[in-house]
C-alpha cells in the first residue's frame, strides 16, 4: 500500500511516524512546502521573549529521520493539484521541478493559514503574522531594532497575549487591541478573561478591547500606525493575530466542507472520499460538547487525529475520542486553563447551561506559602452533563484540567463531582478542596 502525506507538521509527522513504526509494509511519500517540519510554534513567544535560549529545541523531527525510517519525503515543495479520481497528485519543488505520484492512500495534512484582516495598507512593511518559524525570525528581528519602539498587536487570543508579553519583556511599548470585551474571550468567561486583562495592564502592557482596527497608516512603505473606531495610535511593528482559518484548498465540490471550509471528516478522519483522510488544522472534529464536528485548531488535536487516521488506514478501525478543546496559557504568572464550553459558548451554540463557581485557597491555611484558585464548571440545565470547565490560578493547576475534560468526553454530572475520591494532603490542597465543593454547591435542579 502506498500512502502519501500532503503537509508534513504535527498532524502530518504523528501520521508518518504511525505508518512507519507499524512494521507493515507501508510505502510512506510525505510533501512539505516549508523548509523546516515539526516547529512548535508555541515556543516562539519564548524566545522571542527571551525566555528561553534559542529555538533549537522547537523542532523535534527533521526530514533525515523520516528517510531513515524509510519514507520518500520531499522538501520546499509543494502540491499544486489532486485528481481525485485518477488517485495521484503533482508537486513543484523550489527549482520548479514538477513531480508525480499516485496514491492508494491519501492523508491532507495542509493545516491553517493565519487570517488577514483586508485592511487599507496591509501590504505596509512592518506588518507582521505569527504562525511560521519564519515568521517569528522577523518578529525576532523587527525587536532587535532599537528604532521600533512601539509594538500594537492585533487580536488579545492566545498568540497575541503570548507575544505581548515577550515584546513587554523585550522593552517595547506594547498596545494590545481585541474586538471582543475581554482578551481570550473564544476561551474563557469575563470573570476569568478580566483576570488576565488586568494581568497584561499590571504588566505596562496597554489594553484596548471592543476596539476594531480600521487602516494601516504608514509613509515611504512603511507602517507607521494603526487607526480604529476609537482612535489613532503610532506604530513601528504592527502584530495581526485574529485567529487561523483551516488551509483547504483541495478537491473543490468534491471533498466535503464544514462552514469554515475545513474538511469535514467522521470519527476516523475520514472525507466522504474512502481513500483520503484529513487531519489536523485543515480537517473538523468530533466535539463532545455539542456531539458534532467542530473546528478548533490546536496542535494537541493535530498529533492525535493523526495516529487515528493512520491507524485506521493501517486496517485497525479506531474512531478517535473526541475533542474538548482543552488549552491552557501562561503569562508571567498567570496560570489559566479550560475545557469544553464557557458559559459564553454555550449561548452562542444554543446550549442550555448554568454554572458553579467556587474560588479558594489552594493549601489549607497554615501553610506557609499558599495561592488563590478559581474553578467555574459549566454543566447542562436538566442533565447537569458537565459542558466545561475554566481555573485560573497562580498556582500550577494545569494537570487539573485533564480531569474534567475526560468527564466532558465520558458525559459526568457535575453533582457527581462533589463525592468523587479526591485525596488530600496539605503539601497539595484542602480536605474540603474547590472541586469538591463546587460539585457539593452546585444546583442541579432544572431551571
Ligand atoms: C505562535 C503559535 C503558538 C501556538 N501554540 C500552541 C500551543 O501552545 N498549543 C497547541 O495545542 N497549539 C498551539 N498552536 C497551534 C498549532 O501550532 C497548530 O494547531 C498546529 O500547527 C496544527 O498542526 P497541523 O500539522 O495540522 O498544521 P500546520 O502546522 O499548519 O502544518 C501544515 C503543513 O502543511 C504544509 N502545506 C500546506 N499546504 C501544502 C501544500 N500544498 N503542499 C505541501 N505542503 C503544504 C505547510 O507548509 C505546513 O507545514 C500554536 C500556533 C502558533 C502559530
Ligand atoms: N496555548 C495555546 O494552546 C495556544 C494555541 N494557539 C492556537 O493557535 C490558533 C491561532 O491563535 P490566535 O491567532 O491567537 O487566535 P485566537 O482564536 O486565540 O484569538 C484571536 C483573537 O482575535 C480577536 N479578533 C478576531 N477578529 C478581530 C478583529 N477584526 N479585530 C480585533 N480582534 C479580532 C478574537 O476576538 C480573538 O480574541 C488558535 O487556534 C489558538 O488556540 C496559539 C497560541 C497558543
Amino acid at each position: 500500500m502506498k500512502v502519501v502525506i500532503v503537509g508534513t507538521n504535527h498532524a502530518g509527522i504523528a501520521a508518518a511516524n504511525t505508518l512507519l513504526d507499524s512494521g507493515q509494509d507501508v510505502e510512506v511519500v510525505m510533501i512539505e512546502r516549508n523548509s523546516n517540519l515539526s516547529y512548535l510554534g508555541c515556543g516562539t513567544a519564548l524566545w522571542v521573549g527571551r525566555q528561553i535560549d534559542g529555538y533549537d529545541g522547537l523542532f523535534y523531527t527533521n526530514k533525515e529521520d523520516f528517510e531513515a525510517k524509510g519514507a520518500k519525503i520531499y522538501i520546499e515543495t509543494e502540491v499544486k493539484d489532486i485528481d481525485f479520481d485518477a488517485q495521484s497528485l503533482v508537486a513543484e519543488t523550489k527549482d520548479g521541478e514538477k513531480i508525480e505520484e499516485s496514491y492508494d492512500k491519501l492523508i491532507i495534512a495542509t493545516g491553517s493559514q493565519p487570517i488577514a484582516p483586508n485592511l487599507p495598507g496591509k501590504d505596509l512593511e512592518g506588518i507582521h503574522f505569527l504562525k511560521l518559524f519564519q515568521e517569528g525570525q522577523e518578529v525576532d528581528k523587527a525587536f532587535a531594532d532599537e528604532n521600533n519602539q512601539k509594538v500594537l498587536i492585533i487580536g488579545a487570543g492566545y498568540i497575541g497575549v503570548e507575544i505581548a508579553e515577550a515584546a513587554q519583556r523585550r522593552g517595547k511599548d506594547v498596545t494590545i487591541f481585541d474586538a471582543e470585551a475581554t482578551s481570550l474571550a473564544s476561551y474563557y468567561d469575563p470573570e476569568f478573561a478580566e483576570l488576565m486583562d488586568e494581568n497584561l495592564r499590571e504588566h505596562g502592557i496597554d489594553t484596548h478591547f471592543g476596539e476594531l482596527a480600521e487602516e494601516y497608516l504608514g509613509e515611504d512603505g512603511k507602517v507607521t500606525g494603526l487607526k480604529t473606531n476609537k482612535g489613532t495610535y503610532e506604530a513601528d511593528v504592527i502584530i495581526n493575530c485574529i485567529g487561523f482559518r483551516p488551509y483547504a484548498v483541495f478537491g473543490e465540490g468534491h471533498l466535503d466542507r464544514f462552514g469554515n471550509g475545513a474538511y469535514l471528516v467522521d470519527r476516523t478522519f475520514k472525507t466522504n472520499d474512502d481513500n483520503v483522510y484529513a487531519i489536523g488544522d485543515c480537517a473538523t472534529n468530533y466535539s463532545n460538547v455539542t456531539k458534532e464536528a467542530n473546528y478548533i485548531a490546536l496542535a494537541s488535536n493535530a498529533v492525535r487525529s493523526g495516529v487515528v487516521a493512520a491507524t485506521n488506514i493501517l486496517g485497525t478501525e479506531l474512531e478517535g475520542a473526541g475533542i474538548q478543546g482543552s488549552n491552557g496559557i501562561n503569562i508571567y504568572d498567570l496560570k489559566l486553563v479550560s475545557t469544553g464550553f464557557s458559559l459564553k459558548a454555550c449561548e452562542k451554540f444554543g446550549l442550555d447551561a448554568k454554572y458553579v463557581d467556587y474560588e479558594d485557597n489552594q493549601l489549607p491555611e497554615f501553610m506557609p506559602e499558599n495561592d488563590k484558585v478559581k474553578l467555574r464548571i459549566v454543566y447542562e440545565n436538566g442533565t447537569n452533563r458537565i459542558l466545561g470547565a475554566q481555573i485560573a490560578s497562580t498556582h500550577d493547576v494545569s494537570l487539573l484540567i485533564h480531569m474534567f475534560s475526560l468527564a466532558i468526553q465520558e458525559d459526568i454530572t457535575v453533582d457527581q463531582l462533589g463525592l468523587l475520591d479526591i485525596f488530600f494532603l496539605p503539601h497539595f490542597n484542602k480536605p474540603y478542596n474547590y472541586i469538591t465543593m463546587a460539585g457539593l454547591s452546585a444546583d442541579t435542579s432544572k431551571d
